[in-house]
């Protein structure tokens, strides 16, 4: 299979699935996401694979969401070969595989690639990772998981500031508020990673699928929650306070979103 915005290898016992657009920080445009789906069913099909990283190319960026200067420029997500933009798909993807998922976060991780590695099973941070939500900066909100499977991970409180505020936190902080498993130097973070595959192949793939599937019963009603949400999204995103925030990035402006308040 050939990739133009991912790279997919397989190291030992694990896929690893990297985001290749350091040009644009890593965000992901509808066919990166397509490309994702495509790694991740590979992954899971393929017996040798009994892990999967995820992780991005660079030092500076995991992923910083949704390609917001291609949204300023077409108003979606740009073209894919089944004419859908399938985060929605992928989310679940990451959950239902029934390998562990472990996140290499490599640089920023904002936005929709905040929930990229949010949604794996364990987060391994380089200590140079930063992370956070943009929506409300830049006209969008990746609710669903994005939001209800967040507040589980670290809590009503923390996840209603980090989407509310939009603020960055360091790996350290990361790591304080149990939004990452471990935080090592940027140059032990594919190392790291790769032992924790290791360590984890070790183990029954069966009791680890057992245990993966039990865990994700207990907040699997949020992809109905997840399908509304990308269905409102879809609205927002075309609407012209949401095109106003995606042009502000573009532009390098503050967005000027006074225009639409509207609490009726
Ligand atoms: C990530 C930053 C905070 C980094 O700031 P910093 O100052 O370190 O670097 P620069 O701002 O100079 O960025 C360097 C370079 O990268 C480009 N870039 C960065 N992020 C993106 C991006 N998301 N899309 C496109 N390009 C990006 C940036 O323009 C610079 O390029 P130059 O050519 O100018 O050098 C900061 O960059 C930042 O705030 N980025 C935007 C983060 C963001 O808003 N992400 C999108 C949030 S919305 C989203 O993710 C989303 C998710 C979904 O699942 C959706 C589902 C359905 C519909 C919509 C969805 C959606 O919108």
């Amino acid at each position: 299979m050939s990739y133009e915005d991912i790279r997919y290898e397989i190291d030992g016992p694990a896929a690893v699935i990297a985001i290749d657009r350091p040009e644009r920080y890593n965000a992901f445009r509808g066919r990166t996401v397509e490309e994702l789906i495509k790694a991740f069913r590979a992954a899971w099909a393929d017996p040798q694979v009994q892990a999967v990283i995820l992780t991005a190319t660079g030092e500076k960026a995991f992923c910083t969401g949704g390609d917001v200067k291609q949204r300023a420029e077409t108003g979606d997500y740009g073209p894919t070969e089944s004419g859908m933009f399938e985060i929605g798909n992928l989310h679940k993807l990451i959950r239902d595989i029934p390998k562990p998922v472990i996140a290499a976060v490599n640089g920023i991780a904002v936005g929709g690639g905040h929930v990229l590695h949010v949604l794996c099973d364990v987060s391994i941070a380089s200590e140079t990772a930063r992370f956070g939500q943009a929506g409300p900066k830049v006209g969008s909100f990746d609710a669903g998981f994005g939001t209800a499977y967040l507040a589980r991970v670290v809590g009503e409180k923390k996840a209603r500031e980090i989407w509310f505020w939009c603020r960055q936190y360091d790996a350290t902080e990361a790591e304080r508020m149990g939004l990452v498993n471990a935080v090592v130097p940027a140059a032990e973070l594919r190392k790291t990673a790769l032992e924790w595959a290791r360590e984890v192949a070790e183990k029954s793939p069966t009791a680890i699928r057992f245990c993966k599937q039990s865990f994700n019963a207990d907040t699997d009603h949020q992809a109905g929650l997840s399908n509304l949400a990308m269905s409102a999204l879809d609205l927002f995103t075309a609407s012209p306070e949401g095109l106003e925030g995606a042009i502000a990035f573009a532009e390098k402006r503050k967005p000027d979103f006074a225009q639409h308040v509207n609490w009726h």
